[in-house]
């Protein structure tokens, strides 16, 4: 037997289940991903209150809290700030999920560190249930809800959002916070719909590229090759939740509350690289943010 194929079994077999049996080598790609994920621009901004986002803000700017001085407490202002759009995201996601009451369990597929689980406990007193291709991001969410004595009540897995542990109809909501672009749209709905109980609510904020424009931009490309997605076409979303009996009551163009978070960051110290593309796509049409809250019916 040739020995380089033994031992690359071998350590195979033996090294940690990093990542427990990705149902796709993407998946696994994926995983890797978020498991070595640690920009400052999300650890600094979680830092502000505790609370973990791995998506974008919207709404206006607060000048007066950044203030006119540049002065040592200027970066921190700016953090704080480009926080609080970011949780402002994830409460107007959650005011969409409906009428959640305590004894209702949610589902947050694709979860990241789980700061959107934490708000939606917060808010209604429900369960939720997160999941997330990532252990390193499922442990860090379930750290947090340790530390915050809630433990029992919000719950990250690591696990495929498109074949969950859940029982058909456990969920009274279920949503994607900027983590459909890593899944086939009609794989992932048709999962939502077996999860939902009939007359549940399914809600995502998303980027997705505007068939007005023609063709996914160069700019769209980019997002896609610097996060190794995949950004859907707005019409793909309708077209796939009209075929697993979800049935949009909402459609919301956030375009214009996200741009001020994007030209605001652009500004910070802890630019990444991939403003210049969110800044250009939004601006030349060709791509969009937007809410999409649907029925279960
Ligand atoms: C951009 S992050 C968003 C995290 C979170 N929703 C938030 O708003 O902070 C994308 C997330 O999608 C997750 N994800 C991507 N594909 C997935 C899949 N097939 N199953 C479960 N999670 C997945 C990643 O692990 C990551 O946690
Ligand atoms: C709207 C689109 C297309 C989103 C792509 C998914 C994504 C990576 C979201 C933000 O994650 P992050 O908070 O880890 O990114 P960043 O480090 O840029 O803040
Ligand atoms: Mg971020």
């Amino acid at each position: 037997m040739d020995s380089s194929v033994t031992s690359s079994t071998e350590l195979t077999a033996t090294a940690t289940p990093r990542i427990p049996n990705p149902a796709t080598p993407y998946q696994g790609d994926i995983a890797r991903y978020w498991d070595g994920e640690a920009r400052p621009v999300n650890l600094r901004l979680g830092d502000v209150d505790g609370l973990y986002h791995h998506h974008y803000g919207i709404g206006a700017v607060d000048h007066a809290a950044l203030g006119d001085a540049q002065d040592s407490e200027s970066e921190k202002k700016l953090i704080a700030e480009l926080h609080r759009l970011e949780s402002a995201q994830a409460e107007f996601l959650l005011g969409h999920l409906g009428d959640v009451g305590p004894t209702d369990t949610l589902v947050d597929a694709g979860c990241g560190r789980g700061g959107s689980m934490v708000m939606a406990n917060q808010r209604f007193g429900a369960k939720v249930e997160g999941v997330t291709l990532s252990a390193k991001q499922a442990d860090f969410a379930n750290n947090r809800a340790r530390e915050l004595g809630i433990d029992d009540q919000v719950r990250a897995q690591v696990c495929n959002m498109l074949a969950t542990p859940f029982e058909t109809g456990q969920a009274a909501a279920s949503w994607n916070n900027e983590s459909t672009m890593y899944v086939d749209l009609h794989d992932l709905f048709a999962e939502h719909s077996r999860i939902l109980e009939v007359g549940g609510r399914y809600v995502t904020i998303t980027g997705c590229w505007n068939p007005r424009y023609g063709q996914p931009s160069k700019w769209v490309s980019q997002i896609n090759a610097h996060f190794e997605c995949n950004i859907h076409s707005r019409r793909e979303y309708l077209r796939a939740m009209a075929d697993n009996r979800l049935v949009p009551q909402a459609v919301i163009d956030l375009t214009p509350d996200t741009l001020p978070y994007w030209e605001l960051r652009a500004t910070s110290s802890l630019v990444t690289g991939i403003e210049e593309a969110f800044i250009n796509s939004y601006k030349d049409g060709s791509f969009q943010y937007v809410l999409i809250a649907a029925d279960r019916v």
